[in-house]
C-alpha cells in the first residue's frame, strides 16, 4: 500500500473511533467547551490502549522530528511529532473527534464576528491546511519526568488553525506519578486573567481552546486569550498523546 499523505487513518481505524467518539454527550461537551473552554472525554482510551501508546515514544521510526523542552524555553521535558501515516487508533480518533468539534468552532467564529466556515469533515480541512503549505503532521507524543513541566502556550503552526485541540492522558496519576497536572488559563479583556486545572484519569481525553474563544457578556459575547500547559511533575513518568487539527508549515 502506499504511504497514506493524506492524514487519513485507515477505514477500520476510523470506523471503530467514530463509533467511540459518537458515544459521548456531544450537547453536553459542547456546553462545557462554550462555558469553559474545555471538557473531558472520559476514557477515551483504555489502559491497554494507554501503555500501547506511550510505548511507541522511544521508536524514532514513528517520529519526524525530537523536542527537547529546555532547550526552547519551553519548559522541561520532551517531545516527539509524529509522521504520516499517524498510528492508526490516533488518526482514527483525530478524524472522528474533528466534525463535532467543527460544530463548536463554527459557533464560535460567528460569535466572535470571524469571517470564515470550517468544512465538516477532517479531510477538506487538512486539504485547506496543505493549500496554505501547512503539510507536516502535529499529532505528537510528549514524555515528563520528575521536575518536568510545559509553559503555558498556544499550538499554533501557520495562519491556518483549527481553533479546539485534544489532549489524552496516557499514564496513571497517582500510579505512574504525581503533579503534572494539565492547566488552561484564559486572558480577559482588561480583567485579571481565570485558571482551569483539568483533573484527568488514564485515558481521558480534554478537548480545548487552542488560542482564541468567545465569552457570553452582559452586552454580547467577547474574546478572550487561552493557554495551556502542564504543572511541575513531582515523581514519575508522565506521558500524553496531544491532537492538533491543522497541519504545521
Ligand atoms: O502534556 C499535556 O498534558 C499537554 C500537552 C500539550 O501541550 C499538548 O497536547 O498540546
Ligand atoms: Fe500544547
Amino acid at each position: 500500500m502506499p504511504p497514506r499523505s493524506s492524514g487519513l487513518a485507515s477505514p477500520v481505524a476510523d470506523s471503530s473511533a467514530a463509533a467511540r467518539v459518537a458515544a459521548y454527550d456531544w450537547p453536553a461537551l459542547a456546553g462545557e467547551l462554550d462555558g469553559y473552554g474545555c471538557a473531558v472525554l472520559p476514557k477515551l482510551l483504555s489502559p491497554e490502549e494507554c501503555r500501547a501508546i506511550a510505548a511507541l515514544y522511544p521508536d524514532e521510526s514513528h517520529f519526524r522530528s525530537h523536542i527537547h523542552m529546555a532547550r526552547h524555553g519551553f519548559g522541561r521535558g520532551e517531545y516527539r511529532y509524529f509522521k504520516y501515516p499517524l498510528p492508526d487508533l490516533l488518526g482514527g480518533l483525530r478524524t472522528a473527534l474533528y466534525p463535532h468539534l467543527a460544530r463548536v468552532a463554527n459557533a464560535w467564529n460567528e460569535r466572535m464576528g470571524i469571517d470564515g466556515h470550517f468544512p465538516g469533515d477532517h479531510a477538506s480541512f487538512l486539504a485547506r491546511c496543505h493549500d496554505a503549505g501547512q503539510t507536516r503532521p502535529t499529532p505528537l507524543l510528549l514524555q515528563y519526568e520528575p521536575g518536568d513541566f510545559n509553559c503555558l502556550h498556544q499550538d499554533l503552526y501557520g495562519d491556518l488553525a483549527f481553533p479546539i485541540q485534544a489532549a489524552i492522558l496516557l499514564s496513571q496519576p497517582g500510579a505512574d506519578f504525581t503533579g503534572g497536572e494539565f492547566v488552561l488559563t484564559e486572558q480577559r479583556p482588561r480583567m485579571q486573567s481565570r485558571v482551569e486545572v483539568v483533573p484527568l484519569r488514564q485515558g481521558d481525553a480534554v478537548a480545548f481552546a487552542v488560542h482564541n474563544r468567545p465569552v457570553q457578556g452582559s452586552k454580547g459575547s467577547y474574546r478572550v486569550n487561552l493557554r495551556h500547559g502542564v504543572s511541575r511533575v513531582r515523581s514519575g513518568r508522565r506521558h500524553t498523546a496531544g491532537i492538533i487539527f491543522h497541519d504545521a508549515k
